[in-house]
Parts: C-alpha cells; sequence; structure tokens
C-alpha cells in the first residue's frame, strides 16, 4: 500500500514537471485539435447533460467545448470542490464571465449564483488526469475527487482526456479507482473496452 502510493507521488511530480514545461502556444494548438475531434464524437453529441472541467494551465483547454456544448443546448457543469476534502459536486453554468478564482487556483462558478446540478442526471462526464492507460486506468491530482464523484454515477458515459505522453503503458489500479470508458489525445479517441476506435 505504501508502496503503490510513493511510487504513484513519484509518476504524478514527473508527468506534472513535463506538463508544466508545456509552451501555451502548443497547448492552445493541440486543444483546438482536440476539441474539434469531440464536437463530431457521437457520445458527446448525444449527452445531453455534461460534465466538463474549467482547465489549469498545462492541461487540455476546453473553453471553446464548453461553448459549444451551451451552444447546443446541452446543460454544461463543471467540478466544485466543497468544504469536505476529497468531496465535489458539479455546479452548472451558463457562459465562461460568470467564473471567479477558487481552491488550488481553480476556476469556479460563484458560489451566490450557483445551481448544483444532481449527478444522476449527468450522462457524459470529461474526466481531467495526470496520466492514463489505455485499459482506462487513471492517476490523478491525488485527492480522489473524481473517483468519489463517479462512484455515485456508474451508468454515465466518462472520457477520460489528457495529452499522448500522460498515456502509459500501464497504471496500477486500486479498489477505489474508477476506470474511464473512452480516452482522448489530440492524436486520438480510444475505446477502453474494445481497443482502439
Ligand atoms: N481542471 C481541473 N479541475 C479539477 C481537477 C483537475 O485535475 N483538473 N481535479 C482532479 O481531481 C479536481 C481538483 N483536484 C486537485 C487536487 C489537488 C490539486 C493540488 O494539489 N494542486 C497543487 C499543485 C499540484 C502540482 O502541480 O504539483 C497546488 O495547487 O498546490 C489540484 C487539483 C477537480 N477539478
Ligand atoms: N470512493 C472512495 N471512497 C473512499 N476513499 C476514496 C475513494 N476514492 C478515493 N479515495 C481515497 O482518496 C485518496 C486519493 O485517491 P487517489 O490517489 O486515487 O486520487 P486521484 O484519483 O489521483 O485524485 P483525483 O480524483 O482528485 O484526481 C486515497 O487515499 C483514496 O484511498
Amino acid at each position: 500500500m505504501a508502496i503503490i502510493n510513493n511510487d504513484k507521488k513519484e509518476l504524478r511530480r514527473e508527468v506534472l514537471l513535463r506538463r508544466n514545461a508545456l509552451s501555451p502556444d502548443w497547448v492552445n494548438s493541440q486543444s483546438a485539435i482536440i476539441v474539434q475531434s469531440l464536437t463530431c464524437w457521437e457520445p458527446f453529441l448525444q449527452a445531453k447533460n455534461v460534465m466538463l472541467y474549467l482547465a489549469m494551465p498545462g492541461e487540455p483547454q476546453m473553453d471553446e467545448l464548453i461553448l459549444f456544448a451551451l451552444a447546443n443546448g446541452k446543460q454544461v457543469s463543471v467540478p466544485f470542490l466543497t468544504e469536505k476534502f476529497g468531496y465535489m459536486q458539479s455546479a452548472a453554468i451558463t457562459g465562461l464571465q460568470e467564473l471567479k478564482k477558487g481552491k488550488l487556483n481553480l476556476r469556479v462558478p460563484d458560489e451566490q449564483n450557483m445551481t448544483i446540478v444532481e449527478p444522476e442526471t449527468i450522462d457524459f462526464v470529461l474526466v481531467p488526469g495526470v496520466a492514463f492507460d489505455l485499459a482506462g486506468n487513471r492517476l490523478g491530482m491525488g485527492a480522489g475527487y473524481y473517483d468519489r464523484f463517479l462512484a455515485r454515477i456508474p451508468q454515465v458515459c466518462t472520457l477520460g482526456i489528457a495529452w499522448n505522453f500522460q498515456i502509459l503503458p500501464s497504471i496500477v489500479s486500486q479498489e477505489h479507482d474508477i476506470p474511464v470508458q473512452y480516452v482522448v489525445t489530440e492524436e486520438k479517441i480510444t475505446s477502453c473496452r474494445k481497443g482502439k476506435m
């Protein structure tokens, strides 16, 4: 157990070092490629109630996907970290102007006029991660936010998202880890159940 946690920490540190070194120009151009691929991807197009995320620097930037989803009439929500460490809710957003700086330097909806979306009503979750393997196993930021959240909605369509260099041959999964169904990078979308699409 202790060994797994130390290995995870070291792996997380190494991948994040590399991700933090990406140039904003590269991040923006490659993010546009991912957004483009998702705007014609059937499981995303079919979803009506989508949980996306507000990217940190270095992560695939999804603001354009949020705007696309809103323009296409989808309900869009994003993570909202609760006071209790490791627990998050999903908060509805109707645009990108209403955001504030929240915990961990993440952008969040303004708590004053925020609507929490019932997790059971969500039909698609875009899951950011530090690393994935093609079986859908995920290494996150280490607080268990997504594992706890996704445990409540086992039926939801989940798409992990990361850069190609973050896809590793294998990630050790623990009991609480919830694998994603698909993984998208700037190069391809992979179905973790049936292999490459
Ligand atoms: N854009 C985005 N939102 C997200 C996540 C994510 O990975 N990406 N999360 C995924 O679970 C949750 C937030 N999880 C987080 C957990 C810990 C740290 C954290 O410890 N940050 C350190 C710096 C980490 C580092 O760069 O080494 C800090 O701010 O001090 C950040 C986010 C929910 N929202
Ligand atoms: N469903 C759960 N129930 C109880 N504890 C959990 C659950 N999911 C994760 N945890 C605990 O949360 C901690 C962090 O888990 P883990 O290292 O898997 O986070 P992560 O997936 O990397 O992080 P994140 O989801 O925030 O990106 C661990 O101590 C783990 O035991």
